[in-house]
């Protein structure tokens, strides 16, 4: 085991009824954080098979309380129900908030945002990179849900690098262009500019 993934702990699983369907939970822990971190499984596949999964960072606005500035509470809603429509699949749900800022440093970066910067300008702003994520735990959530090889829901080359890194196949990449509104066009199209999002430009129009 490396250095890395002694970092992170498998710690119970438990059936989760959804509105969509009956999931499994699965909690995890980074023993030297104490950071919890979720995986949501649905159906079972055979060794080797390719799995559709989402990589989720948690969005508490978009996700709990319904926010409509960003997209994250819409994609979480739309791999839930291709999971259950694909008959099997995971979602890493990854207590990353804010892109790893945290929830009340994000609402800085909002506040910031309200008055005239970008999502990246924001983070730059208070200190932060613009992206301070880290994915080394789905090693760890994959290996132990079986999975070596995937169909990742997901617009942002990162993941699908980040994956690569840690040995995992990426196969395939299903976008995952939903929950365009009014309120997030000008966050998703800076994202798209300047975090390498591989959004369809039409739909941002
Ligand atoms: N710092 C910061 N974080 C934000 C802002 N808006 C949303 N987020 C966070 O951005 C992250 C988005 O996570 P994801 O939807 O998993 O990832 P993504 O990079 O958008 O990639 P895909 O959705 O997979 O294409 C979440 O942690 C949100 O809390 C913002 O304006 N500033």
């Amino acid at each position: 085991m490396s250095q890395s993934e002694e970092k992170f702990e498998y710690v119970s699983s438990a059936t989760l009824p959804t509105r969509w369907g009956q999931f499994r939970i699965h909690g995890f822990v980074e023993t030297d954080t104490d950071q919890e971190h979720v995986a949501l499984s649905y159906g079972n596949w055979e060794e080797g098979e390719v799995v559709p999964i989402r990589i989720h960072s948690e969005c508490l606005t978009g996700d709990a309380l319904f926010s409509t500035r960003c997209d994250c509470g819409f994609q979480l809603e739309k791999a839930l129900q291709n999971i259950v429509e694909h008959g099997k699949g995971i979602l890493l749900y990854l207590r990353q908030e804010g892109r790893g800022i945290g929830l009340l440093n994000k609402i800085r970066a909002y506040n910031l945002q309200d008055n005239g910067l970008d999502t990246v300008e924001a983070n730059e702003h208070l200190g932060f990179d613009a992206d301070l994520r880290d994915y080394g735990i789905c090693k760890i959530m994959l290996a132990e849900l079986g999975v070596k090889r995937v169909n990742l829901m997901t617009n942002n080359p990162k993941k699908r690098a980040a994956l690569e890194s840690l040995g995992v196949e990426v196969v395939n990449r299903t976008p995952i262009d939903h929950g365009i509104t009014d309120d997030n066009r000008h966050y998703l199209r800076t994202k798209t500019e300047k975090l390498g999002h591989e959004f369809d430009p039409h739909l941002l129009k």
